[in-house]
């Protein structure tokens, strides 16, 4: 039986009402029926009240990327530049969601967004546009490139931790090309968390907790966009499939025994 996955939701507009819709890229999915080998659940951005109900049914959680930002209320920052995209039905889950999935040790992969959420739930915060602050790189997404080549290209190299979790993981060390698309990026990190990659802007690029009972791992970049040409991308899945089996099995084995309705007419 395959793992339940959960995979968080934006809260978009859609159709000629704008009606607002809960939203995950299919990419998230693939990913999820791919080289993660899990059953896909979307995670509507419902707020902190369905945490309680939800973790102990989930086998793994993946934090979807997103244009939108995390509120700055949440980490103390300043208030967003006018247009700048929020979403705050989501914040309202996903800080939550991650502090109650942490806590239970349930395998957790944080992408771009996900990751800033990790890290803002656990008591970091963000910069809001990296690519103003001096001596820093633009790792946002460039106009002059269509977003295919934007999402399986490679924009910039990051560096392992040495001795990292991410290195083990990927069973390589030193620099490994990633994409990038975002405009906001660590500034402080929380305190449980370690830093497993950094840009050569020193841009937090991965990050795991050493102390979390189950797997944890958040990277800034896309592996779903490109799993099936970049066999790293390929391997961060895998391994967080591996965890999700486990914590199925381990699920599995404290549930109770229900008899099948086969075994109650045979008694
Ligand atoms: N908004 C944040 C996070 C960026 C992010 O998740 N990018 C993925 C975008 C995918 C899409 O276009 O839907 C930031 O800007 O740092």
């Amino acid at each position: 039986m395959r793992p339940l996955i959960g995979i968080s939701c934006c809260v978009k507009a859609f159709g000629v009402f704008a009606t607002p819709n809960h939203a995950a890229s299919g990419t998230y999915v693939r990913a999820v029926m791919g080289p993660i080998g899990g059953l896909p659940v979307l995670l509507p951005a419902a707020g902190a009240d369905i945490v309680a109900e939800l973790v102990p049914r989930l086998d793994g959680l993946i934090l979807t990327g997103s244009r939108s930002n995390v509120w700055p209320g949440h980490y103390e920052g300043p208030d967003h530049a006018p247009g700048t995209p929020e979403d705050q039905e989501r914040d309202a889950t996903t800080l939550p969601l991650i502090r109650a999935t942490v806590a239970a040790g349930v395998p957790l992969l944080a992408i771009c967004r996900g990751m800033q959420e990790l890290n803002v739930a656990l008591g970091g915060s963000l910069d809001q546009r990296i690519q103003d602050l001096p001596g820093r790189m633009d790792h946002s997404t460039p106009s002059d490139q269509p977003i295919s080549a934007v999402r399986t290209g490679k924009a910039h190299a990051v560096r392992l931790a040495e001795g990292g979790r991410l290195a083990a993981m990927l069973g390589v060390g030193g620099e490994i090309p990633v994409n990038s698309l975002h405009n906001q990026g660590v500034r402080r990190l929380a305190p449980r968390l370690r830093v497993e990659a950094l840009a050569p802007d020193g841009t937090i690029e991965a990050v795991s907790a050493p102390d979390a009972p189950g797997f944890l791992l958040g990277v800034q970049w896309h592996p779903e966009y490109d799993w099936e040409q970049d066999l790293r991308s390929r391997r961060i899945f895998e391994v967080f499939g591996e965890a999700c089996d486990g914590w199925a099995a381990q699920r599995r084995a404290k549930a109770p025994k229900l008899k099948s309705d086969l075994q109650v007419a045979a008694e």
